[in-house]
Parts: structure tokens; C-alpha cells; sequence
């Protein structure tokens, strides 16, 4: 299937291009309070030290001042983490709809046409964001897109950083036919937690939750945790 790029490069958003650089030290973990969980979100993920989920406002499953009824969840990662299979899972799971923007890019030709060197569509996020903005505001929306810095930051309650361990994830894509430069930008993309770093640079680092994606446990146990979450959900 064809692919689609946010710009110049099929695979990568903005900073994950940018990141397209010679191997330097991945960056210091960073630290994160205690999780407060005053009403059950007991997070049943496995992360790494620098990945638990912060906020109160998720610990709570609160609103934030939206007037949605069900709240929108967006799910990103480098591609081959696994959003698409969390995402088909959680909308079944918890009754979310599951909005894939690669598909829906193709489906309503929302790209600026064809890129020959790239061989993929390149994405024209304005006529994304256009087509998307009445069923965001409805609520009850999963999307699924490996970059999240051109959606506008009200749109969602949560954001779903999702994680690979680098060699698993380097053999999911060679398994798919990634090679070349393809293959070093998406596994360089992954080493220095690019989606991670653009996803708390786009929205309140409190919404922003990395999860880990190495194997069907974590999946199962991800689409747990977040069903219960999505169904804790209040609006405030
Ligand atoms: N946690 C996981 N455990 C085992 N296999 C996984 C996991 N996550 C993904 N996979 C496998 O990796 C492949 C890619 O998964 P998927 O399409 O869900 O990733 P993606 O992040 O949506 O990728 P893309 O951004 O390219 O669409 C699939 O074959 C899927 O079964």
C-alpha cells in the first residue's frame, strides 16, 4: 500500500526528519512524579523508568475543560510500534472511532500529489485537519498517525506515545521491507524518542502518555489500560 509522508520524507514527521542526523547519545530520562489515582487508573503497562503516566488529569480520567462527550485519543509512534493494531483493538475494546490518517489521506486525497523519490503521497495537513475538525469536536475519536505536531492541541485528552525496543523494532521493519536510509531514519527516529519529544513538545506534558509496544502482552495490556481510562473518562 501506498505510503503517506508528512513532508519530505515517507516515514518521518517534522522533528523525526530533523532527527535524521549521525548517532549521538540518546537523551537522559526524564523524571516523572508518582502517579496520584484517586479514581482506579492503576496503569497495568510496563514502561521504562522515564515513561509513566504523570498527570493527575489522567489519573482521574478528567475532561479538561472539554465539552466533548467521550474523549479523543490520539496514537502515535515511529512506524512498526504497533498503533494500528492497538488503535483496531482499543476502538473495538472501547467502542472509540478508529480514524487511520494514513487511509484517510488516500481515501480523500487530502495530499499535495505524488512524490516520485519518496514514493509516497505527501500529506497536506490543513485539508487533514479541515476534514477532521467537526468529528473532533463531537469527541469519540482514536487517531492513528506516526506524527502529531499539526493537529491542533484541543483536539485531544490523550496522546499515546507508543515504544519499541530498538532491535525488535528494526526486525518488524525489515519484515516489511524497509531498507536503506528508509530503515536507519525510522530506527534513528526511534533511539532518540522523536514521537515522545514532539508529542510533549505539541500538547500538556499531563496528556501525553509513552506506553511500550515490544510484544502481544504489552498490546493486551495497553488496550486494557486504556479502555479503562477512555471509560473513566468524565468531561469537566
Ligand atoms: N506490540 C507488538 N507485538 C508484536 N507485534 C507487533 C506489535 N506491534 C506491532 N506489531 C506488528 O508489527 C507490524 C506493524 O504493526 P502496525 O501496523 O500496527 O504498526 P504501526 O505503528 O501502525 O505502523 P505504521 O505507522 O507503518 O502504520 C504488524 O505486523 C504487527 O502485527
Amino acid at each position: 500500500m501506498a505510503e503517506v509522508a508528512t513532508a519530505a520524507d515517507p516515514t518521518l514527521g517534522r522533528r523525526a526528519r530533523a532527527a535524521s542526523r549521525p548517532l549521538a547519545p540518546a537523551p537522559e530520562p526524564r523524571q516523572s512524579a508518582p502517579v496520584p489515582s484517586s479514581r482506579g487508573w492503576a496503569p497495568s503497562y510496563r514502561g521504562t523508568s522515564n515513561l509513566e503516566p504523570s498527570s493527575p488529569a489522567m489519573a482521574a480520567g478528567s475532561g479538561g475543560g472539554s465539552r466533548r462527550a467521550r474523549p479523543n485519543v490520539l496514537v502515535t509512534g515511529t512506524p512498526g510500534t504497533g498503533k494500528t493494531t492497538t488503535c483496531s483493538l482499543l476502538a473495538d475494546a472501547a467502542g472509540l472511532r478508529h480514524v487511520n490518517i494514513g487511509d484517510l489521506v488516500r481515501e480523500k486525497s487530502l495530499h499535495d500529489g505524488w512524490d516520485d523519490d519518496l514514493e509516497c503521497h505527501v500529506i497536506n495537513e490543513d485539508l487533514v485537519c479541515d476534514e477532521l475538525e467537526d468529528v473532533m469536536e463531537e469527541g469519540g475519536i482514536l487517531v492513528d498517525y506516526h506524527g502529531c505536531d499539526f493537529f491542533p492541541e484541543r483536539w485531544f485528552d490523550l496522546v499515546v506515545v507508543l515504544q519499541t525496543d530498538n532491535s525488535i523494532l528494526h526486525d518488524r521493519l525489515t519484515g516489511r521491507g524497509y531498507t536503506g536510509s528508509k530503515l536507519t531514519n525510522n530506527i534513528e527516529c526511534e533511539i532518540f524518542q522523536v514521537l515522545l519529544e514532539e508529542a510533549r513538545e505539541s500538547y500538556r506534558e499531563d496528556i501525553v502518555m509513552p506506553l511500550r509496544s515490544d510484544n502481544v502482552e504489552d498490546i493486551s495490556r495497553n488496550v486494557g489500560a486504556l479502555t479503562d481510562w477512555i471509560n473513566n473518562w468524565r468531561p469537566s
